[in-house]
């Protein structure tokens, strides 16, 4: 092996001093099309001819502008992937590659030498890889077979053969530290060092590591919907970014990374996973939260709960009398039935039942919604909802010229333009003569200067009414949604089962809307039927949908989304064991996505090995779980898990720090105070600021993941990882109910190498020790 080392050794010399010499020219080709941007910059407006004085004289303009653009645009493409192929050979000197195999295809009588590494690199003549991108076909060999019989799908077909040797390397600064041969599963030893490695407040690219089953979900390009069922820390979030840089490496050229969108938990879980695909010299695709999806969409309209208020309310919010109703309501509002329920009554609504809102101005009614009501519901009634809004809208805008025309007789419009003053008036005059080509002698005749201006106040004033008729601002949706929790005729046929709180789930919903506030859990039903009278913002661009977390989402949002992607596939990343929200806790699996797509367009892939914590952390969180006996650690050692109890808080607080400062004496970096609601994170981070400890307190808001101490609320450090873990109270106290299982086990599954569980009086029945 030695022997062989230096061979090895000697190839990484020869490569690495090709992939020098390439930075070089790369270097220089950059600054060249750099320069070449940036002078095509400068002198655009010179090569064009600029001139509009006929049309045939514009036709020409436009075309000669229309290829300074294109020329500028090519440029810019041409410099942003050089300057993307440079960063990509600056990872490649560092460490050219990480693994290797020999790969006999049936038929032939050589071996290939198959080197993988982040990138592709072609010897000097551009004939032969010396290193294979880790998404190239044949890199999947790698991932998935063991030395002997081996296939690999290429675009044209499965290529079949047998793989004579698999090793791996771990390469620094161009020296090979260390190389072993390896069978399916890939390098236990290297796998140790990565996990054993403390956190550095970034999740980290796998590609050197990944494992077979994750190999799976990453390169899957046949399901519509793929569901990844994985244990706490089974790498679902990372399987999720690997396949995103696969699916951009695979359809280059058609797919861009905007059109990936990424749902993720929360704000500060973006900044966590944002330098991932940058690092495998990837762009960065969208990503969103669902709550933030739903801000944009509602616009200003209400004053919209977060789902972290929501959660809040149900974990603190017991001794509220509305208390069950508020939960049955989460429930009810985010199932299927009541998406059924909602169709329907779009559907009446066709037929009767319309809120219109008048259109006024200045205090009177312009149009009334009677006379909306009338009009629309005159319309040929076999035309869908959507169509004869959109003819009624056509009217009403009609309506508005004809009635502005009238308002220019008004009073108020010559006192207007009375007490208009200079620089308005010279404003208006400029105006009207560039957009009727007036000269200043036309626009001498008093009347008909008059008569302009009152045509141009008008038509600025009615420029807001037109442009609320255009966003269908003249519907009453919240009056409409507010409807179905007054008179539940539309359940009259009894298909849909109410729940036993139906009354008081109506007064609540009521009253919150006539506040003007939307519960969290009244988003997306009010935006759907908003959408199914108004017809559907698709977004058509999107090509894949990525939802992480997916637990945590309702069967109503799940329908919602992928209406509103009709074209995208999605893949869906969950683990039940951690569905925190109100409405999941019935759900024990992920049949509810059955019914999205057909069962032919869905896989599942379930991953039952645990990567992030140490074996005794993962054994203990195990036990809280019906089912965690299926968990499988991955095999590394570390110390057990501390339950520890404090006589009061203030020792509790002594005993947190106390662990904390150990933690930090050992070089641990990541370090996380987890506590169950937000008041209780603010007040632990200020007990714990009083004993002189330096924490960061993360709130809802919290946009960034940085390393050091942070005392967190428990549903905030979803998706993320420390590498310890201090639960500030686990007492029956605090984590008494069996509905905070499952948020219990979250908040103890964020500990890479050390977790420490303190509390006061009586131990949560959560932990069976
Ligand atoms: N194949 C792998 N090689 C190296 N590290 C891995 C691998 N798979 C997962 N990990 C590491 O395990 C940890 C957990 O991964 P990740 O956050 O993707 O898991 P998850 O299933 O999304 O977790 P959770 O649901 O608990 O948030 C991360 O530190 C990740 O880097």
């Amino acid at each position: 092996m030695q022997d062989e080392q230096q061979i090895e050794q000697q190839r990484v010399d020869r490569v690495t001093a090709h992939i020098k010499r390439k930075i070089e020219t790369l270097q220089e080709q950059v600054g060249d099309k750099r320069g070449d941007v940036v002078e095509i910059r400068r002198d655009f407006w010179d090569d064009v001819t600029v001139n509009f004085e006929d049309s045939a004289e514009a036709a020409e303009t436009a075309a000669s502008l229309k290829q300074q653009a294109e020329v500028l645009f090519e440029r810019e493409h041409s410099h942003r992937h050089a300057r993307k192929q440079l960063l990509t050979m600056r990872k490649l000197e560092q460490s050219p590659y990480f693994g290797r195999i020999d790969f006999k295809e049936n038929g032939e009588t050589q071996a290939e030498q198959v080197y993988l590494g982040i990138g592709s690199l072609l010897d000097e003549n551009e004939e032969q890889y010396l290193i294979y991108d880790w998404r190239a076909p044949v890199s999947s060999l790698y991932y998935d077979y063991s030395p002997g019989p081996a296939q690999y799908k290429t675009p044209v077909g499965t290529i079949e053969g047998e793989m004579t040797l698999k090793r791996q390397f771990v390469i620094r600064g161009g020296r090979i530290r260390s190389m072993f041969e390896i069978g399916v599963t890939i390098g236990d030893e290297v796998l140790q060092e990565v996990l054993g490695r403390h956190s550095d407040a970034q999740m980290k690219g796998i590609v050197a590591t990944i494992q077979q089953e994750q190999n799976t979900i990453i390169r899957n390009e046949r399901a519509r919907l793929l569901v990844v069922q994985g244990a706490a820390g089974s790498g679902k979030t990372s399987a999720a970014l690997q396949r995103a840089a696969y699916l951009l490496y695979r359809y280059r050229g058609q797919l861009a990374a905007d059109q990936i969108v990424l749902f993720s938990p929360n704000p500060m879980f973006n900044s966590y996973v944002a330098t991932v695909l940058p690092e495998l010299g990837e762009e960065n695709m969208q990503q969103t939260t669902y709550q933030h999806y739903l801000e944009h969409r509602l616009g200003r309209s209400f004053e919209l709960e977060d789902p972290f208020t929501q959660m809040e309310y149900t974990l603190s919010g017991m001794a509220d009398s509305q208390y069950e109703a508020r939960v049955a309501a989460i429930r009810f509002k985010s199932d299927v039935p009541f998406m059924r329920i909602i169709e329907r009554y779009a559907k009446s609504l066709g037929e009767a039942g319309i809120k219109f809102r008048p259109i006024r101005f200045r205090g009177s009614v312009l149009i009334s919604s009677e006379e909306m009501s009338r009009r629309f519901y005159e319309l040929d009634r076999t035309l869908s909802i959507a169509n004869r809004l959109k003819l009624l809208s056509e009217w009403m805008l009609k309506e508005l010229t004809a009635l502005g025309k009238l308002e220019r007789k008004k009073s108020w419009v010559e006192e207007e333009i009375e007490l208009m003053d200079k620089e308005q008036y010279i404003h208006a005059y400029n105006e009207l003569m560039r957009k009727k080509g007036f000269t200043s002698e036309s626009f001498d005749d008093f009347e008909r200067e008059k008569e302009m201006l009152a045509s141009m106040l008008v038509q600025q004033k009615f420029k807001k009414l037109r442009s609320s008729v255009k966003r269908y601002r003249f519907l009453d949706i919240p009056k409409m949604y507010r409807a179905l929790f007054e008179k539940p005729h539309w359940t009259a046929d009894g298909q849909e089962q109410l729940p036993a709180e139906w009354a008081d789930i109506c007064t609540i919903t009521s009253a919150k809307l006539e506040n003007g506030e939307l519960y969290y859990e009244d988003a997306t039903p009010l935006l759907y039927l908003k959408e199914l009278l108004e017809g559907f913002h698709t977004n058509t661009q999107v090509q894949h949908v990525f939802i992480d977390e997916a637990q945590d989402y309702s069967a109503f949002q799940f329908h919602y989304l992928k209406r509103i992607f009709p074209r995208a596939k999605m893949t869906v990343l969950g683990d039940l064991n951690q569905a925190i929200f109100a409405h999941a806790e019935p759900m024990d699996s992920f049949a509810m996505l059955k019914g999205l797509y057909g069962y032919e367009e869905m896989e599942t892939v379930v991953l039952a090995r645990s990567y992030r914590s140490t074996r005794p952390i993962v054994e203990f969180t195990s036990r809280m779980i019906p089912g965690g006996s299926r968990i499988i650690p991955f095999n590394r050692d570390g110390e057990q898990p501390l339950v520890a109890q404090a006589c009061s808080a203030e020792e509790l607080v002594r005993k947190v720090s106390g662990s904390l400062r150990g933690w930090k004496a050992q070089g641990l970096n990541a370090l996380a105070v987890i506590c169950k609601t937000a008041a209780e994170a603010k007040a632990a981070a200020g007990m714990l600021r009083e004993t002189g400890m330096e924490v960061r307190l993360v709130e809802k808001e919290t946009v960034t993941f940085e390393q050091g101490i942070v005392v967190i609320p428990s549903y905030l450090a979803k998706g993320v990882e420390f590498d310890a873990v201090a639960i500030f109270n686990a007492s029956q106290e605090v984590y008494g109910r069996e509905s905070e299982r499952k948020l219990f086990y979250t908040a103890c599954t964020r500990a890479m190498h050390e977790l420490h569980v303190y509390y006061t009086g009586e131990l949560t029945p959560l932990i069976s020790v």
